[in-house]
């Protein structure tokens, strides 16, 4: 049995804030620091490893967090979410996104069904729909084969498989498993739409409309822009489009669609890059072998996440190094930097994950929490960051805790030697410079040019970017946002922050408002 209690009624959470804060800068520098970055290193799946040498945190944190994540009970409560416990008590649903890729415990019976059998049975139909596109057997009405998939989705149907596609397309195209160019339709800003369609040639299209509630505005819209575009080159949009959904939603019930393939309520969107949501596209698109490879690189990671000793499971050292920095040391931000450009859109795709997840004052029970919960996330690629934002990294006001993933080998395979290095050697040179300047500073007279260290940061380090290793680094994330979140006594799987916006977009459209909505209404010309 788990007891869920908030962090401030931990005893271990007061021995936490007793601890004697660690002198970063110190215990970096010389020597001391080389014997750090070789111990503090825990092995993550595919070969991976997190390595949290430059975080503030010594023996005596670690025991700490080590004694607060069995106080608050995290392995247990992992596997009480994973048996299929009633873990999203706002919405009282269960959180299986883990089953999609493995079994981690129990057989998990919901709706009559034997949930993994089903979520297995999906991917199967997945899997059977792309080979036969890919073959030629599934085309369009002129019998000719499509060569490009877009979805069309938003929030957590679009985030998560955008930054897959993006992160696996030129490892695909260089180990030859590239089968269709993929794009992503998403705002309700029409612009989003027309420059997708100018951009592809629609005969040759298919269309993965994808919407778990089957009842977004965005979606909903830009289905119909597509439709319309369809209907206008003389095609017949069912032969076009397919869709991803929950079973109950209405779009499941619809016959415009070549094909449907189903998620359901336990499978929160942020969450669901890894069932049809994410698999359709990235079947199409890599063929679904390497989908497979994606989501057995995740499952190796959730394995690891089982682990009950705090220093063999990352995710949850993560969170716990987290936690305390968020409410121990009263950090409010937290960067993710890939040092990878395949990367590029995983920070966007974090960003969800992370604070729609954890977002929130009030614990699992509706009763307001007393302390601080989820950072403001952000980030962008490294080098690119370097020569933007990281001046306010390095000397800013804020300490702003920061996450590194970086790769030994880059994907596509070409590179050049220039001034004695190449770039994939220029990259990681960049990484290992940040996070020494970071964290040991620079003294100077000029105050102007001193920099104070003291800036934490870990790294996620690779050997390349794989489909298993993708899938790793998504586990590694979602669960540690899924161990804070128990930690912060949340309930990291509703949102119901998003939906006061919504009701009030409506209003505006009914032309139902006054005051001062009424007055936007005006000034935006509604
Ligand atoms: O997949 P859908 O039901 O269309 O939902 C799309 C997105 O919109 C909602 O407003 C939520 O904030 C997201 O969590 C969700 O991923």
């Amino acid at each position: 049995m788990v007891t869920w209690k908030n962090l401030d009624t931990l005893e271990s959470y007061q021995e936490l804030k007793n601890t004697a804060r660690v002198n970063l800068k110190e215990v970096m520098s010389g020597e001391n620091g080389a014997e750090r970055v070789k111990k503090y290193s825990v092995p993550m799946a595919e070969g991976m490893a997190y390595n949290y040498a430059a975080k503030a945190v010594d023996d005596q944190v670690l025991e700490a967090l080590a004694k607060l994540a069995k106080e608050a009970q995290l392995t247990e409560k992992f596997a009480a979410l994973y048996n299929g416990e009633v873990i999203n008590t706002g919405e009282k649903r269960l959180v299986l996104h883990h089953l999609t890729r493995g079994q981690l415990g129990d057989k998990v019976e919901a709706d009559g069904v034997d949930k993994r059998e089903f979520y297995l049975e999906q991917q199967k139909k997945v899997t059977e729909f792309a080979n036969k596109v890919h073959a030629g057997e599934i085309t369009n009405a002129a019998g000719e084969k499509f060569t490009t998939v877009v979805q069309i989705g938003i929030g957590g149907s679009d985030l998560g498989p955008r930054a897959m596609y993006l992160a696996l397309e030129n490892w695909a195209k260089k180990n030859g498993t590239f089968k269709m160019e993929a794009k992503f339709i998403s705002n309700v800003d029409p612009d989003d739409a027309a420059a997708v369609l100018a951009s592809i040639d629609v005969a040759h299209s298919l269309f993965v409309l994808v919407s778990k509630s089957g009842t977004t505005l965005e979606t909903l819209t830009n289905e119909s822009f597509v439709k319309d575009a369809l209907e206008k080159a003389g095609l017949d949009p069912s032969r076009h489009m397919l869709a991803v959904t929950s079973e109950t939603s209405l779009l499941a019930k619809s016959d415009d669609y070549l094909a449907a393939f189903f998620m359901d309520d336990y499978i929160g969107g942020r969450y669901s890059s890894t069932s049809p949501v994410g698999g359709a596209v990235l079947s199409l698109a890599f063929g679904p072998e390497v989908f497979e490879r994606f989501l057995a690189g995740a499952a190796a990671e959730d394995e690891l996440a089982k682990k009950e000793n705090l220093l063999e499971n990352p995710a949850m050292l993560d969170a716990l190094i987290g936690v305390y920095e968020r409410n121990v040391l009263e950090m409010g931000c937290t960067a993710v930097l890939p040092y990878s450009q395949a990367l590029n859109r995983f920070p966007a795709h974090l960003q969800q994950a992370d604070m729609e997840s954890n977002g929130k004052s009030v614990n699992r029970f509706g009763e307001p929490v007393n302390y601080v919960t989820g950072p403001v996330l952000f980030g962008e690629p490294g080098t690119n960051g370097q020569h933007s934002f990281y001046q306010l990294l390095h000397q800013g006001t804020n300490i702003v805790p920061l996450q590194f993933v970086g790769f030994k080998q880059n994907q596509c395979g070409s590179d050049v030697v220039i001034q004695g290095s190449t770039s994939q050697q220029k990259l990681c040179a960049n990484v290992a410079a940040q996070i020494m300047a970071f964290a040991c500073g620079k003294e100077d007279e000029n105050q102007n040019k001193y920099f104070a260290g003291g800036r934490p940061s870990s790294i996620i380090i690779g050997e390349q970017l794989t489909p298993e290793s993708l899938g790793a680094l998504l586990s590694h994330f979602e669960n540690k946002i899924m161990f804070q979140g128990f930690t912060w006594n949340l309930n990291s799987f509703d949102q119901e922050g998003v939906q006061l916006g919504k009701v009030l977009a409506k209003r505006v459209l009914a032309h139902e408002t006054d005051g001062a909505l009424k007055a936007y209404s005006d000034l935006l010309n509604i």
